[in-house]
């Protein structure tokens, strides 16, 4: 055990000489945390975008980034810790630190708002300070094992590199918080010795921090180490120069959160949904719950000046935009109860079956959903975005009307192929920009120089889509012409814009739809096809809306986006596994309709629907359990990350 600076009043107590301390200069120095939010009787600061997002496997799109910081500003969190300035080397998922900074900034002078990050040693401050941040966090190991296998460093390497960042926070007037990690235990050298906590902790105090966070990196507290713990601390440092972290691997964390309280914190730092994890603990849940911290406070008469309802809006919005599980009870909660509450969700309707009330539901479902699609790809073809499980593929090349290039036909051939290997992504939707959604086959003549290997890259390409195990929804905007229209009907689902348009042009050219022929039978029926096939005419949405071959068609063009943002929301509920089976049987019921494979398929998929651990078993379990609306997300995200 090392013999280290403690406090005057501890150190009988842990059979310690006394020694020289300054505990007049703490209290002094403990003034006024209360002052930055005094309306409320806690303040709570919320780290899920920066430890909460650190601690995922997924690399999260700056621009969620942004619309999460801003989300939760607008839940009555003032206090939020924004992002990371350490080696992108270490932590590559907040590696836009800066950036994610230059677009919060200006929330923060408009009102209350206060972004703290992390810079553990000097580069990392003056990347901070470099990007506008006004508080920062520096952090040390109660304990060397951890000290040493984390930051690869003693503690009292690590105190130095954090003495250092404090002296140039102070000189620039800026708020420091000191965090000591491991307070209750090491993952590799067991149980923490309060006495070490009380060390960095008065360390911190003396370097200047103006507060002090408590790390309970493991996850292993409990209200009674909490308290032992405490009642070290308290005798040294006032309470309100401390603030909890609690993380929540036994489920202890709201109930350290309250004992801490009742032993006078009153800053409890906690993430959204629970994000993070802890890498030192397996299958452990992340840190406290915000969601379940603001609930505890405020179902026990504790104003903590935040909006319990939006909170939980977004912990489930940036649940479904990770694909993870929402770990806050709480919030789960309070979401399921809201949906059970509300009126089912009108869902596009075709027209042919669209009575005036329906066509009113159909306008406040476009209005009902909408999404941030966080565009992860663009090249000079199409822009690939994602949101939640789905992933948007938006032709991009308005300038020839997206015709079929062969650079086109190849790249998303790949791009189809590669998304029907991602597990985590259960839709696709395939939308257009510009004045029309595809002309067809590239009439320009520089694609096919080799006409055998472009008619081979428009089969790959319509057999990749067709074999995609995902739910495929064509959003139309515009016209389309001959191969044009086979993209779109290749597609399971097609929402359409009043200005969409299909022609099969081809007989016009003097050619015909060949390769697309075997979707078009498929989809439009041979009669519908045959006919306008042969006129060449343009076929309008209201008679495709009529045979039932495009599902939904919006108000207006402006409006399709959301028509496809509240389609997804249906699709939500449907198992995706189930889905690509689905596909299949539609598949070997037009191919090889009552041959001995179909029977085969049949017969197989049914004895495989209920296995254990599959979709079916998980469904029906839910069903029994009265949960009406499988969220099917939650399902694939615990299986894959085996929580
Ligand atoms: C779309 C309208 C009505 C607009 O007609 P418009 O409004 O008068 O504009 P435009 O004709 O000036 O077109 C705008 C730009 O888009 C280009 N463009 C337009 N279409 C294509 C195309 N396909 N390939 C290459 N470039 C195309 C066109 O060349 C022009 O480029 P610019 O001159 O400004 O540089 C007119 O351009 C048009 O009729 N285009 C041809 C559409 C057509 O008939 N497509 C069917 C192709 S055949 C096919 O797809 C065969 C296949 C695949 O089905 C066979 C099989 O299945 O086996």
């Amino acid at each position: 055990m090392k013999i280290k600076n403690c406090h005057e009043a501890v150190r009988p107590l842990l059979g310690l000489p006394p020694h020289h301390h300054r505990h007049m200069r703490l209290q002094a120095g403990s003034r006024a945390i209360f002052s930055r939010k005094a309306s409320s009787a806690v303040r709570i600061l919320e780290v899920g975008p920066r430890d909460g997002l650190q601690n995922i496997r997924t690399q999260v799109p700056t621009a969620t980034k942004i619309e999460l910081i801003k989300k939760l500003a607008a839940t009555g969190l003032t206090d939020i810790e924004a992002t990371s300035f350490v080696s992108p080397k270490w932590v590559p998922q907040l590696a836009d630190g800066a950036e994610v900074m230059h677009h919060i900034l200006n929330l923060g002078s408009q009102n209350d708002l206060r972004f703290s990050v992390l810079a553990p040693n000097l580069k990392g401050f003056e990347n901070a300070f470099r990007a506008g941040a006004k508080e920062v966090v520096v952090f040390a190991s109660a304990t060397e094992a951890f000290s040493k296998k984390n930051q690869n460093c003693t503690v009292e390497q690590a105190l130095d590199a954090a003495r250092a960042v404090v002296k140039q926070a102070k000189q620039n007037n800026l708020w420091v918080r000191g965090v000591v990690s491991c307070i209750f235990s090491d993952p590799y050298s067991g149980p923490t010795d309060p006495r070490d906590v009380l060390y960095v902790v008065e360390q911190f105090v003396d370097m200047g921090c103006d507060e002090i966070g408590l790390g309970d990196t493991l996850g292993v507290g409990t209200p009674k180490r909490t308290q032992t713990l405490l009642e070290v601390l308290l005798k040294a440092v006032p309470a309100d120069k401390l603030t909890g972290h609690f993380h929540d691997t036994y489920g202890q964390a709201v109930a350290n959160v309250l004992r801490a309280y009742e032993l006078g914190l009153r800053t409890f730092d906690s993430s959204i949904a629970g994000l993070g994890g802890c890498p030192y603990a397996p299958g452990a849940k992340g840190n406290a719950a915000t969601e379940d911290i603001v609930y505890a406070f405020e179902n026990s008469g504790i104003d903590t000046g935040i909006d319990l309802q939006k909170l939980a809006t977004v912990g489930d919005w940036i649940s479904r935009q990770l694909g993870l599980p929402n770990n806050s009870r709480a919030g789960a909660a309070l979401v399921a109860k809201r949906q059970d509450q509300e009126p089912p969700k009108p869902q596009p309707t075709s027209l042919n079956s669209q009575s005036v009330a329906e066509k009113s539901q159909a306008k406040s479902a476009e209005q009902a959903s909408s999404r941030t699609w966080t565009v992860e790809k663009q090249t000079s073809g199409y822009i690939v975005s994602r949101a939640a499980n789905a992933v948007k593929i938006t032709l991009a090349q308005p300038k020839n009307g997206n015709a079929m290039t062969t650079e086109m036909l190849e790249s998303l051939t790949r791009l189809f192929k590669d998304l029907s290997t991602d597990r985590a992504v259960f839709h696709i939707v395939l939308a257009a920009e510009g004045r029309f959604f595809c002309t067809g086959m590239d009439l320009t003549g520089n694609s096919r120089d080799n006409s055998s290997s472009y008619h081979d890259k428009i089969v790959d390409l319509f057999a990749a889509i067709d074999n995609a195990p995902q739910t495929v929804i064509a959003a139309i905007q515009g016209p389309c012409f001959g191969g044009g229209v086979g993209l779109c009907f290749v597609c399971d689902v097609r929402l359409a814009s009043p200005e969409a348009r299909w022609t099969l042009s081809e007989v016009k050219l003097g050619m015909s739809p060949a390769i697309i022929s075997k979707y078009m039978a498929r989809e439009w029926g041979f009669s519908f096809f045959r006919e306008a096939m042969l006129s060449g005419r343009t076929v309008t949405p209201e008679e495709l809306s009529r045979i039932g071959v495009v599902h939904g068609i919006s108000e207006t063009k402006d409006k399709l986006d959301l028509m496809v943002d509240s389609y997804l929301d249906r699709l939500a509920h449907c198992a995706p596994q189930a889905a690509a089976t689905c596909k299949q049987l539609v598949r070997n019921a037009f191919t090889g309709p009552g041959s001995p494979e179909q029977d085969k398929f049949i017969r197989r998929t049914f004895d495989n629907m209920l296995a254990p651990g599959s979709e079916g078993q998980y469904g029906i379990q839910q069903f029994q359990q009265k949960i009406k609306k499988v969220d099917w997300g939650y399902f694939w995200a615990r299986l894959q990350s085996k929580l």
